[in-house]
């Protein structure tokens, strides 16, 4: 298994809304390795938070259980959780991209976890290799910004310099937030069909939180639907439903998981 939570809530340190409010609450979720799978929901659903925790960012709240490739994070040294996080690669929504910075340096800040300190410092001098970054971009069509600046990158071409990012990691796990954002239909399916790819060809495991619901029925085997930080599907793409998506985004509160069998049955006609 890449991830196993059982009964996991997490509270935002600086949450002001309440002491109380969780981003998460009692969420159970099992990954396989290899598993490609999409995380939906409204705007403040969770998914974000999600996606963090399972990148080690944000600690749940104790009395759960939470294993990363059969490994408890949180029960583990500090120098033992940073060598787990080196297998995990986290694509924020805006990527952490130093504006100055030339893409090829900002790509291969995807290599960082397996250089050493001193590998580190000499390639943001002289880049160690720019033909690993320039094959990652070329995937994405972006081959000729590779000595660019990412301040002079549109906002759809820094999302997919990424993504590139996560090509040249080495991750066995991709944990993606909206990728898709700031790119136009045709570059959000090629984009997309390049991280499946690689997530498939390297048997890594990929969740991949989307708005784009479309696109998740579409190309993602599985679906887990995020409220009010519950879960509250977790099905087959085939057997989510019109009725359980109108609940999931009508923003009302789930306190009882949605299943299949609670909705009529028809499948969105795209899948
Ligand atoms: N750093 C933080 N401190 C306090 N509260 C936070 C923090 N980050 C997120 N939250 C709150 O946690 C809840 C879940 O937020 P999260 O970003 O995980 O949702 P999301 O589903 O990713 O939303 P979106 O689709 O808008 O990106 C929200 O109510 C949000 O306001």
């Amino acid at each position: 298994m890449s991830f196993v939570l059982r009964a996991i809530s997490v509270h935002h340190a600086s949450a002001t809304r309440s002491d109380s409010f969780h981003a998460l609450i009692d969420v159970n979720l099992s990954i396989k390795q290899g598993e490609q799978v999409a995380l939906i929901g409204p705007s403040g659903a969770g998914k974000t938070t999600l996606l963090h925790t399972l990148a080690c960012a944000h600690r749940p709240e104790s009395g759960g259980e939470f294993s990363i490739f059969g490994l408890q994070p949180w029960a583990m040294q500090h120098a033992e959780r940073h060598a787990l996080r080196a297998r995990l690669f986290l694509a924020p929504q805006i990527p952490p991209l130093p504006p100055r910075q030339r893409v090829v340096t900002a790509v291969l800040a995807g290599c960082l976890p397996q250089w050493s300190f001193w590998q580190a410092i000499t390639s943001l001098i002289k880049p160690r290799e720019p033909d690993a970054a320039y094959d990652a971009l070329a995937r994405f069509n972006l081959q000729d910004k590779l000595y660019a600046r990412v301040d002079r990158l549109s906002e759809g071409e820094r999302q997919r310099c990424g993504m590139a990012r996560l090509l040249v990691s080495q991750a066995d796990a991709f944990l993606v937030d909206e990728p898709l954002s700031a790119l136009d239909p045709t570059l959000a399916l090629q984009t997309l069909a390049v991280v499946q790819q690689e997530a498939a060809s390297r048997n890594a495991t990929l969740v991949c939180s989307l708005h784009q619901v479309e696109l998740a029925l579409g190309h993602f085997p599985r679906i887990v639907g995020l409220s009010d930080g519950r879960l509250v599907f977790d099905a087959p793409r085939r057997e989510v439903t019109e009725k359980m998506l109108a609940a999931l985004y009508q923003n009302v509160k789930h306190t009882e998981p949605i299943s299949p069998e609670d909705a009529h049955w028809s499948v969105p006609s795209s899948c």
